[in-house]
C-alpha cells in the first residue's frame, strides 16, 4: 500500500518507459512484469475497439496468476480518416506516417484494461492532436535522429517534434503519451473502494 489512496500493488504490464514513468508519478506501489502478447485484432473493429481489445489481450496473459494485485495494461493507436496507424515498420514508413499527419488533425486513442479480482475493466480515452505543416526536411531529420519506431503514428508528443509542431490538443495530454492518467486514477479508486 502506498500513495494518497492506499491501493493494492499494481502490476504494470508494459515495456513502455513513458507508461512506467507516468504510473510512478501517480505514486502507486507498482512493479513492471512483461509477457509477449499477440497484438493482432479482428478487422471489423472500430479504432476505439481496437485499442481496448489489444489492451484486454495484454491483461489476459495474467489471468489466474494474481494474488490480490491489480494488473494495468494499455494500447495506444493513432487514427486519421479512420485509418489506424500503429508503430512504423521502418524509416520510410515513419516518413509516410508523418507526411500524412502534417498540417492536419488526428485522434490518439489509448485503450486501458484493469484486471482486478478476476474482472476485466476496460475503457478508452481520445485526444485530438493538431499538427502544423511539417517540411520534408523536418520529417526526415526527425525520423533519422529520434527513430520513433516504438511509437504509434511515428512521433512522440514529448519529443522535439511534439514541442515544435503540435499547435494544440483537445483532450488529455497523458493519453497521447500512452496512459490517460486522470481516467485511470478514477477507475482504480472506484474499483478498489467499491
Ligand atoms: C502518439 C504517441 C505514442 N507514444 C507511444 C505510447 C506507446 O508506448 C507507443 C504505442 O505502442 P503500444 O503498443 O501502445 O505500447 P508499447 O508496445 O510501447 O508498450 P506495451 O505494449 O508493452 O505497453 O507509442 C508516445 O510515446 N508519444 C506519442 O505522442
Amino acid at each position: 500500500m502506498k500513495g494518497i489512496h492506499q491501493l493494492p500493488q499494481i502490476i504494470l504490464a508494459s515495456k513502455s518507459p513513458r507508461r512506467q514513468e507516468l504510473i510512478r508519478l501517480l505514486d502507486f506501489d507498482f512493479k513492471v512484469v512483461l509477457k509477449e502478447v499477440d497484438e493482432s485484432y479482428p478487422e471489423e473493429l472500430k479504432p476505439e475497439e481496437v485499442a481496448v481489445y489489444i489492451a484486454e489481450q495484454k491483461a489476459k496473459a495474467y489471468d489466474g496468476e494474481l494474488n490480490g494485485e491489480i494488473v494495468v495494461t494499455a494500447d495506444t493507436i493513432v487514427c486519421i480518416d479512420d485509418q489506424i496507424l500503429g508503430k512504423p515498420e521502418d524509416a520510410a514508413h515513419a516518413v509516410e506516417m508523418l507526411q500524412l499527419l502534417s498540417g492536419r488533425v488526428h485522434r490518439v486513442i489509448t485503450g486501458v484494461c484493469i484486471l482486478y479480482k478476476g474482472e476485466y475493466n476496460k475503457f478508452f480515452d481520445v485526444s485530438e492532436v493538431f499538427f502544423r505543416k511539417l517540411t520534408d526536411e523536418e520529417i526526415t531529420a526527425y525520423v533519422s535522429q529520434y527513430k520513433p519506431f516504438d511509437k504509434a503514428g511515428a512521433y512522440g508528443i514529448q519529443e522535439w517534434i511534439g514541442l515544435t509542431a503540435i499547435e494544440r490538443i483537445n483532450g488529455s495530454y497523458t493519453n497521447v503519451v500512452g496512459l490517460p492518467t486522470e481516467k485511470l486514477y478514477q477507475q482504480l479508486i472506484r474499483l478498489v473502494k467499491q
